[in-house]
């Protein structure tokens, strides 16, 4: 099973290789306008599945926005110990 620090890892080496067909480049490539509504649209639907949804869905979309949180920190340059310091 993908832990949070497996997907930093693979989405950082995604960022650095640039394999065709990557949705995580291109992500990249739109910029951080786009990665931020992306965070707003994964985080509502966080939201909506807390609310109406079975726990399976919510932990899928927890999952998403886990992901375009983690694009953001690749976009921004930062690590995940830059995140854990203030947990
Ligand atoms: N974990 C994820 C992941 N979670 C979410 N997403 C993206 O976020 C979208 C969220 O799905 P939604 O149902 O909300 O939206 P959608 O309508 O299906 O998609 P959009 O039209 O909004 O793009 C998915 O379609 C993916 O584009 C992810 N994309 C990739 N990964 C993992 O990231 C790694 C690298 O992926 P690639 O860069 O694509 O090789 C692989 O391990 C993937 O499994």
């Amino acid at each position: 099973m993908k832990t949070f620090d497996d997907l930093f890892a693979e989405l950082t080496d995604k960022a650095a290789t640039r394999p065709e067909g990557s949705g995580t480049v291109a992500a990249l490539d739109k910029g951080v306008h786009t990665l931020g509504k992306k965070i707003i649209e994964e985080a509502g639907e966080v939201w909506l599945a807390a609310e109406h949804e079975s726990d399976d869905s919510l932990a899928e979309e927890m999952s998403q926005l886990i992901y375009w949180l983690q694009v953001m920190m690749i976009k921004r340059g930062l690590q995940p110990e830059d995140v854990y310091k203030y947990l």
